[in-house]
């Protein structure tokens, strides 16, 4: 099943991976977060792929999955052909290196005791990008003024002094000196108005035009993949129900959670009101069986941590 890539050609793959946690009351006492979800991301050529659910779907458990954060309790996860969990030391900081991520809410990865400066001269320090401290911060001024940021703007100031768009693009700039193959990006423009969001997307599009980066674009939000094109997942209660292009997936759903989320969107219309709210018992009932819900599985017990 696995690939050999091409040299210049970097592929992750998710073979039926599974997240369970213990969760108290629930039957059984597990909680099936992620199930059997096969997908794979690819370097060459790039991409796009939104993953698109909605709140508590196994979206941001994927991504850490993939992050190396939470190892799946079954299924694999697989970098270049090699397990992402049993790397060598070299094929690890390879990975660390090449697979990037964003995630909603970039106050909570800034220290307000330093300046932002830090996290990028960090990543100058732990990758070796520069030679020099002079060249370490020419590096950070180019990629600062890459994500459009004025460096005499920014570099100096603690994170409370920035806004949430100015601290999101710190971290752009951030993935921009780096050049990894891989984005995984998880609710990033979530916090975010519609400009500032719309200037953020047309950044990620940019590298990937630019710079070949591939992502993995998690959100709740149909607008933004609306916006992204290229591929996307549906997740529904840990499940990957649909994948296709965007443009098929938004107007020929197959799968009738897709059209119970695509008749969800809000309609901007005052005489049109927004009345139609996904209902989750209409969908459950044309959901086949077996769907990721709640089971029981002595088995994963000693698996779960
Ligand atoms: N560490 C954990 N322990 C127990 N349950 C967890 C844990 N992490 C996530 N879950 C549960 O797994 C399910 C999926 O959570 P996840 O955060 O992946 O959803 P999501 O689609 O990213 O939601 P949101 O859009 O709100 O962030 C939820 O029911 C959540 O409560």
């Amino acid at each position: 099943m696995t690939n050999t890539p091409a040299p210049e050609s970097k592929i992750i793959e998710l073979r039926q991976v599974q997240q369970r946690f213990h969760a108290r009351g629930a039957a059984g006492g597990y909680l099936t977060a992620v199930d059997d979800a096969t997908f794979d991301l690819t370097s060459e050529p790039p991409q796009v792929i939104s993953l698109v659910g909605q709140s508590g779907s196994g979206k941001s458990t994927i991504a850490r999955n993939i992050l190396g954060l939470q190892k799946p309790t079954a299924g694999t996860i697989t970098y270049n052909g090699q397990d992402i969990y049993r790397l060598s030391r070299a094929a690890s900081d390879d990975y660390r290196r090449n697979v990037q991520p964003v995630f909603q809410d970039p106050y909570a990865i800034f220290n307000p005791f330093y300046r932002v400066d830090r996290v990028l001269q960090t990543a100058v320090k732990k990758f070796r990008l520069a030679k020099t401290p002079q060249d370490g911060l020419e590096l950070i001024k180019e990629s600062l003024e890459a994500v459009r940021l004025d460096p005499e703007q920014v570099l100096g100031r603690y994170p409370h002094q920035l806004s949430g768009g100015q601290r999101q693009r710190i971290m752009l700039a951030r993935i921009h000196m780096l050049r990894p193959a891989f984005v995984i990006a998880d609710e990033p423009v979530s916090m975010l108005d519609a400009q500032v969001r719309k200037a953020f997307l047309d950044i990620l599009l940019d590298f990937q035009e630019t710079y070949r980066m591939t992502t993995l674009f998690i959100t709740h939000d149909l607008s933004t993949v609306h916006y992204l094109g290229g591929d996307v997942m549906v997740i529904h209660r840990g499940v990957i129900v649909e994948r296709g292009k965007v443009s098929e997936v938004m107007t020929r759903p197959k799968h009738s959670y897709t059209a119970q989320l695509l008749a969800s969107v809000p309609i901007p219309d005052p005489n049109r009101r927004w009345k139609d709210r996904i209902n989750l018992a209409e969908v459950e009932a044309e959901e086949e069986e077996g769907a990721a819900t709640v089971a029981p599985d002595p088995e994963q017990a000693g698996r779960l941590s």
